[in-house]
């Protein structure tokens, strides 16, 4: 019996997100959370024919407390999004509340869940959500995630249009490290699975990184003040929330970028640590799955001395909204 829920279900993600994951078998009970229109959403997802049992809360009566109960999966899109013009950052201002007061519910009603942050300024919003967690005494590095899944995605779609057939898109995997916002989303683009056009130029090869590092400005920027990416984001907090269910139920070998707490392995934490010269306490390298959550830190395998470059180009900015995060709740550590 696994219960998913979604904080934010009505927004320009949360219903998308919400309908792909009423469509996921894995999920048993769908519950899904607002400030506004959350029990109209679920009345009308509940219509479709899949076994996921659907329902939805609103503050009043407990609404927090009652999605939350009995969650083993909470995924949060609730927050505001960018408008041309603004960066990441510029919606921590009002995020950075949302986050905090979404993460001292689950913290205190299912504080084993895995908890998958999608509210920007993602490299500063899972910081909060660990220290939250931390104040309340149920930190499990393992189990809070930050999705940066949209960066993969872009990169698959983005090397398959080069290389000129679009079908080829679900095979094409390039791991994306580092944060979730310009310099620190670091594509490693040597080891896609499928080579760039032989001759590829150095700048086609720059151009293609900066692409994939500002993907979301190009879809602020189409929609010309009405938000950002909602729809492929949708999709890839279904296709990560799905890796997840899977590695829940105990299937093996589910590897998945993610920016997670680096204490979450260790060992491997201790090794990436090592190989960016840096004791970052947070980075998105890839990460295997289990049923507890992550089990293994992957490091970030041979890279171009290009790639170098853009890992220590994205170091700096990454500490700071690390640091904007966690001292948000915890001052005093910083
Ligand atoms: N991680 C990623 O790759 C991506 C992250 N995002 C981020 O996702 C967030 C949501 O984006 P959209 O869905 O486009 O925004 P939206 O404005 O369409 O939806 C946000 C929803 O959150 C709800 N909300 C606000 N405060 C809440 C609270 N305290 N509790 C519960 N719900 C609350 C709103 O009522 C609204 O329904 C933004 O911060 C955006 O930047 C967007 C795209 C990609
Ligand atoms: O760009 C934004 O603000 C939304 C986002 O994170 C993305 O599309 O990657």
């Amino acid at each position: 019996m696994t219960k998913a829920v979604v904080l934010g279900a009505a927004g320009g993600i949360g219903q998308p997100l919400s309908l792909l994951l009423k469509t996921n078998p894995l999920v048993k009970e769908l519950s899904l959370y607002d400030i506004v229109h959350a029990p109209g959403v679920a009345v009308d997802l509940s219509h479709i024919a899949t076994p996921a049992k659907v329902e939805g809360f609103l503050p009043p009566n407990d609404g927090l407390k009652k999605a939350l109960t009995g969650a083993d999966i909470v995924v949060i899109p609730a927050g505001v999004p960018r408008k041309p013009g603004m960066t990441r950052d510029d919606l921590f201002k009002i995020n950075a509340g949302i986050v905090r007061d979404l993460a001292t519910g689950i913290a205190t009603v299912a504080p084993k869940a895995f908890v998958l942050v999608i509210s920007n300024p993602v490299n500063s919003t899972v910081p909060i959500v660990v220290e939250v967690f931390k104040k309340h005494g149920v930190f499990d590095p393992r189990r809070i995630f930050g999705v940066t899944t949209l960066d993969v995605v872009r990169a698959s779609t983005f090397v398959s249009e080069i290389l000129g057939d679009l079908s080829l898109t679900p095979s094409v995997s390039v791991p994306v490290v580092g944060g979730h916002s310009g310099v620190t989303i670091v594509p490693l683009l040597s080891q896609s699975t499928h080579s760039l056009p032989a001759g590829f130029a150095q700048s086609s090869l720059e151009a293609l990184t900066n692409r994939i590092q500002f993907g979301g400005d190009e879809v602020v920027k189409a929609k010309d003040g009405a938000g950002s990416a909602t729809l492929s984001m949708a999709y890839a907090g279904a296709e990560f929330a799905g890796k997840v269910l899977r590695a829940l139920k105990g299937e093996k070998g589910i590897v998945a970028p993610s920016f997670i707490n680096l204490a979450a392995d260790k060992t491997g934490g201790a090794a990436l640590q090592k190989e960016l010269g840096k004791d970052l306490e947070y980075f998105s390298a890839p990460v295997e799955l289990g049923p507890e959550g992550v089990v293994k830190i992957n490091g970030l395998g041979k890279l171009s001395d290009y790639e170098k470059g853009l890992i220590a180009a994205a170091l700096p900015e990454l500490e700071t909204n690390i640091d904007t995060g966690v001292s948000f709740i915890s001052p005093a550590k910083l």
